[in-house]
């Protein structure tokens, strides 16, 4: 470590005018250079942070801020965090939303020590962390993807770009400028690049409330020509002509990525795999909204359980888990495709003894692609080799049970083919070499050593038994040392400072400091309660301990370098061999959960079919105590003639919002490819899904509860197509009852007339049901409940026909509401009931049944009437107060 002081003395400093040391100078060059991230700053065996970013950095690591020198006659503050483990303070600080700038020594101080004593040794930024670039296994959920995308918005249109590192995957898609929102909920960004905007735009406020990290970067990142520039570039052609046609925000969207990527991986380059131009519409678009309200890959709570991929997932390998989440996340639009995908799960559920051998062999295999990304970026350690090396024996295992008697389908024989090159020549020679080099026990940074196995290489192996046979000397001298000192407890130790030294008590030390013991035996330390010699020959061997040590990392350096290099090689083939491990974990997956839940292949068509034979909810239904059974209802929007749309009432608690997620899920899952919680399912495809629940606040964006569910409906109303499929619950609930009703009744009509979209609804307005005479293709169903000896009993099943009442106050005496506000809530309710009357200007009521004319005699009314506490004996009262609680009931 290079002790130079960071800023000038002390008494430079204090005249505010002296000229900065080649350190401080050096240090805030690339302070400059880091622009908003936070600078690690290489000082020996430490990250240093400096000024404004150590106040920051400490207070958000909870490390203790210090000081080094002046600057200005100001103490400059500093905080440091050791390398060994800077990998989790570095997570502390993403988390946070900062950015990382990692500025190593990039060269050896003995280097720069030959320019001079007090030459500065060079320093550079290797790489600025960002969220949507981190590769270290440590900071990144093992089974979510880690997208970086990119948004160009130019006058004709936008686009979307987006990669996970891990990957290589390059994904670009056009999308009006509305639509990038939901494009982005989609992919699920861990980091948004956009164009910085004075005040910031509105999509980068949007973002920012839903806790997306986001990067504003110049708008020169984002000029289309340079874009097309960088794509060329980074793909070696001389044109783009065989990737498809790009429009101009996508090619400005690829660019701001590339070049956003070219800024922060600094040393190393990411490669790629081809882009892939998405066709707006190929995945059936689901807003934000609608994720979240049908808890697709995560629950409200933002956690995985209680999301519809955690009740489907059945994968083994953190690549499979990946996968799944994007498939349940971006559900297919195109027929033959989902079939390619069903297929393969079709196989899979056939294949029963290849499924448990696949699953049994995946769960043991590494994460290929993530230990891939690492050591193209040249980030790798040995495990990452290793994790190579069990991947592609995994790889040769799967592609043998994919030769099965069945023929495996589209997507698993093209899979069967990329598993079979880990087979080839190349690969062989590889994994040969891969299996020889590696030991078993291995470090996760190369710089440690010790990775490489005895027999691989000679020379490493000479340089560690000059290295052992020293130790083995040494070991042997502490005896001699003991005799010859005439101290029994003098002891030979090591420290990383010191190298091999002599150590006795504070009390026998004066021996060994006078002659003649002092020609042999140095002084080199004094403790409180230890002192500390060496010997000429003991300096000798730790020498060459030391000698021997350098060479032998020197070498397994170089064979580390040299087999990343034979594995960057072949990053393509390994990449396809990671995807084709990934595609058998998820559909063996979802065979194994069709056959464990009872799930069916939905049949998949371009019309606007929806038949749903007992369907049930797959997350409700896995969460049902021991013993409760989920009862299964059907759905049939489609009939010819008949209901597209249904409206769903009955009691609270009896089943509603349930029933209405279901088919959303089961819609999710036919087009996401997977078989579907039914008995039977026939699907035409959904374009978008739109589900809106009841009412949820926004405060932080300043909407009332009722404002926030209105501008949700009016998306709704303008987006939905005759290929939508629309799930309200409630709606229109957040405000007064007339208003909230009336609302609700034109929001049906205008779907039903206008955008003649499939939809559920669910609804506590009794008068809506009368809808279903007016418009053709609406169709009551309602859940049913049975009342018995006075309390509700509920059957969760949906039939034909409204329900009859609200059983509302019956569900709140089951919730334990207090007995004596149940009997309140009852008079009031036949309060109510009588007093209602339709106003007559509304035509909403007219034909609402005629309110209940006779006021209900009332018993209680009936027995106190009359009655004159004075005239009565303790006996009467007495036998009153009996006659009152039996008409109240226990
Ligand atoms: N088909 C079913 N089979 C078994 N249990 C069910 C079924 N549907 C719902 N349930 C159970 O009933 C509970 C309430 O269901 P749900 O929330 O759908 O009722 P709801 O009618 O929408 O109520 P509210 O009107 O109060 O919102 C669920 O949490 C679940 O435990």
């Amino acid at each position: 470590m290079d002790g130079a002081p960071l800023s000038g003395t002390d008494e430079e400093a204090g005249k505010g005018t002296t000229p900065l040391t080649p350190m401080m100078a050096q240090y805030h060059a690339l302070r400059r250079e880091a622009g908003s991230a936070l600078l690690f700053y290489r000082m020996g065996d430490f990250y240093e942070l400096f000024h404004e970013d150590a106040v920051l950095a400490a207070h958000c690591l909870g490390i203790t801020l210090t000081r080094r020198g002046q600057q200005g006659g100001e103490d400059v503050p500093m905080c440091g965090v050791p390398v060994h483990a800077y990998e989790g303070y570095l997570a502390k600080l993403i988390r946070a939303g900062h950015s990382v700038a990692v500025c190593e020594q990039t060269e050896d101080p003995a280097e720069a020590k030959k320019r001079g004593s007090k030459a500065l040794v060079r320093r550079e930024i290797v790489r600025v962390v960002t969220p949507g670039t981190l590769t270290e296994d440590t900071l990144l959920d093992a089974r979510a993807h880690n997208h970086l995308a990119a948004v160009a918005i130019l006058p004709g249109g936008g686009a979307v770009a987006h990669t996970d590192l891990s990957t290589g995957d390059l994904f670009v898609q056009d999308a009006e400028e509305e639509a990038v929102g939901d494009l982005l909920a989609a992919i699920g960004p861990a980091e948004v690049v956009l164009k910085q905007t004075d005040g910031g735009s509105a999509l980068e406020k949007q973002l920012g409330q839903r806790g997306v990290p986001v990067t504003p970067c110049h708008g020169s990142l984002f000029d289309s020509q340079r874009g097309e520039r960088r794509l060329k570039e980074a793909f070696g052609t001389s044109t783009l002509d065989g990737f498809g046609s790009f429009s101009r925000a996508g090619l400005a969207a690829l660019g701001a990525l590339l070049g956003y990527l070219d800024l922060t991986q600094v040393e190393e380059r990411p490669r790629f795999k081809p882009p892939i131009i998405a066709a707006p519409g190929s995945i059936m678009a689901i807003d934000q909204v609608t994720r979240a309200s049908l808890e697709l890959t995560a629950a409200r709570d933002g956690g995985r359980a209680g999301s519809l991929l955690h009740a489907v997932d059945r994968t083994v390998s953190a690549g499979g888990g990946r996968l799944l989440s994007r498939w349940i996340g971006a559900p297919l639009t195109d027929r033959a495709a989902i079939k390619d995908r069903q297929d393969t799960v079709e196989w899979f559920l056939g294949e029963r003894d290849a499924r448990a051998a696949a699953s049994d062999r995946l769960s043991g295999a590494p994460d290929l692609a993530r230990a891939l990304s690492r050591l193209e970026l040249g980030r790798g350690g040995p495990r990452d080799l290793a994790a190579v090396r069990d991947a592609l024996m995994a790889a040769r295992d799967l592609a043998d049970l994919l030769r099965s008697d069945a023929p495996p389908p589209k997507l698993l024989t093209e899979g069967a083919r990329r598993l079979e090159a880990a087979d080839s020549e190349g690969f062989s020679d590889l994994l040969g070499t891969l299996g020889a080099a590696l030991k078993a026990d291995l470090p996760l940074l190369p710089r440690d050593g010790g990775f490489i196995a005895e027999g691989f290489d000679p020379a490493l192996d000479e340089a560690r038994s000059l290295r052992d046979d020293a130790r083995r000397i040494i070991a042997r001298l502490e005896a001699g040392y003991r005799d010859r000192a005439g101290v029994k407890s003098l002891k030979i130790k090591h420290s990383r400072v010191l190298g091999y030294f002599i150590e006795v008590t504070a009390a026998n030390a004066g021996a060994m400091m006078a002659p003649p013991l002092s020609e042999e035996f140095r002084h080199r330390q004094t403790l409180a309660s230890a002192v500390r010699f060496t010997t000429h020959e003991l300096a000798e061997l730790d020498a060459k301990i030391v000698r021997a040590g350098d060479q032998a990392l020197a070498l397994e350096l170089a064979t580390f370098a040299r087999l990343t290099g034979s594995v960057k090689a072949r990053t393509d083939d390994l990449r396809a061999c990671a995807d084709a491990l990934a595609l058998c974990d998820v559909a063996a997956g979802l065979a194994t959960l069709a056959e464990e839940k009872n799930h069916v292949r939905p049949v998949i068509e371009e019309g606007v079919a929806f038949e749903i034979e007992g369907g049930r909810h797959p997350v409700v239904e896995a969460s049902l105590p021991a013993g409760a059974r989920f009862v299964p209802n059907d759905c049939r929007l489609d009939q010819e003639g008949e209901a597209r749309m249904l409206l769903v009432t009955g009691p609270n608690m009896a089943g509603k919002s349930t029933f209405l997620r279901q088919n959303a899920l089961i819609a999710v899952l036919a087009q996401a490819g997977a078989f579907v919680p039914a008995a039977s399912a026939r699907i035409g495809i959904v374009d978008r899904l739109f589900s809106r629940v009841g009412a949820s606040d926004d405060l932080a964006a300043g909407r009332s509860t009722f404002m926030v569910e209105m501008v949700e409906t009016a998306l709704i109303l303008n987006q939905a197509t005759d290929r939508s499929l629309v799930v309200l619950d409630e709606v229109g609930r957040g405000t007064a009852t007339f208003d909230g009703l009336s609302i609700a009744w034109a929001a049906l009509e205008h779907l039903h007339e206008a955008s003649r979209c499939r939809g559920l609804f669910a609804t506590h307005y009794h008068e809506l049901t009368k809808l279903s005479e007016t418009l053709p293709r609406l169709a009551n169903v309602s859940v049913a409940v049975r009342e018995w000896e006075g309390e509700v009993v509920f059957l969760h099943e949906v039939r034909e026909g409204p329900a009859d009442k609200s059983y509302g106050i019956a569900v709140a005496r089951l919730a334990g509401l207090p007995r004596g506000v149940v009997r309140r809530a009852e008079t009031v309710l036949r309060r109510l009931e009588r007093e209602r009357e339709a106003p007559e200007d509304l035509p909403l009521f007219a034909a609402a049944p005629a309110p209940h004319a006779e006021p209900e005699p009332d018993p209680l009314r009936g027995l106190l009437t009359g009655v004159d506490p004075d005239a009565m004996s303790p006996r009467e009262a007495h036998d009153l107060l009996y006659r009152l609680t039996d008409i109240v009931g226990p």
